[in-house]
């Protein structure tokens, strides 16, 4: 990726391998960046993890970790041989359970990125003040945003809307940002939603979409309108 320039992430949420396959024969490295997600991970696992990066992919496998310290970082020592771009885990799991996993990924030699999830672009109003009551969004984001950093992660996962919120904390910290779409309205699962355009002005290093590329009549062309959007904001 260009430093100045959001880079494109393509979320693979196809239902079959052989589907992903045919798109990334299409895709043609028009981006280099895809995510795998669990249900992908489930069908193909490992070998077709390596089967993307072969390809000449960067593949970020968005598995979502969370658990106790221990667990998450001994999930991560394996994880971290595959030649992975990125994973990612729960900030909300807690300091312990980030520092135990960047130090897994550094005693492996990784250059793997462990990525922060913050706060789910899902889980917006109702929905976030039922499993967190009396909890503000915002200052949970920032406080996860900053224990990301003190771990020494590379990066976090956030909402295009939190990023206003962000400037100038947690500033070593990439921003991989989803929650795309062609209009700034809640549409499928998403609830905290904003364009491309916005949210590369926004500061996001990257932003990950999925549905609006998959489900487009066609998909490829969907992908390069997207890039050439990006290309014309620097930040
Ligand atoms: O970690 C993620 O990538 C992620 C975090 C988050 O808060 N929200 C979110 O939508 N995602 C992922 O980003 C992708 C968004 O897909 P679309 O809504 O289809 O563009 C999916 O693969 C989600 O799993």
């Amino acid at each position: 990726m260009d430093n100045n320039k959001c880079g494109l992430i393509v979320a693979l949420d196809l239902p079959s391998l052989d589907g992903a396959r045919d798109f990334l024969d299409r895709l043609d490295k028009a981006t280099k960046y895809v995510k795998v997600g669990p249900r992908l991970y489930a069908l193909g696992g490992v070998a077709f993890a390596k089967e993307i990066i072969d390809r000449g992919y960067e593949l970020f496998l968005d598995l979502k970790l969370h658990d106790i310290p221990n667990t998450v970082a001994s999930a991560v020592e394996p994880l971290s041989e595959l030649g992975l771009w990125a994973l990612t885990i729960h900030t909300s799991g807690g300091y312990e359970m980030m520092a135990r996993s960047v130090a897994m990924r550094d005693k492996t030699g990784s250059r793997m990125k462990l990525l922060g999830i913050t706060v789910l672009t899902s889980l917006g109003g109702e929905l976030w003040s039922d499993v967190h009551p009396g909890c503000d969004m915002q200052q949970a984001l920032v406080g996860r945003a900053e224990t990301a950093q003190r771990a020494g992660l590379d990066g976090i996962v956030c909402s295009p809307l939190d990023l206003e919120l962000l400037k100038g904390r947690a500033e070593k910290l990439l921003r991989v940002v989803p929650g795309i779409r062609a209009k700034k309205v809640s549409t499928e699962d998403q609830t905290r939603v904003a364009t491309a355009k916005d949210a590369a002005e926004a500061g996001a290093s990257y932003i990950v979409v999925g549905r609006p590329i998959l489900e487009a009549a066609d998909p490829i062309a969907a992908a390069k309108d997207i890039l050439k959007t990006l290309g014309e904001v620097s930040h």
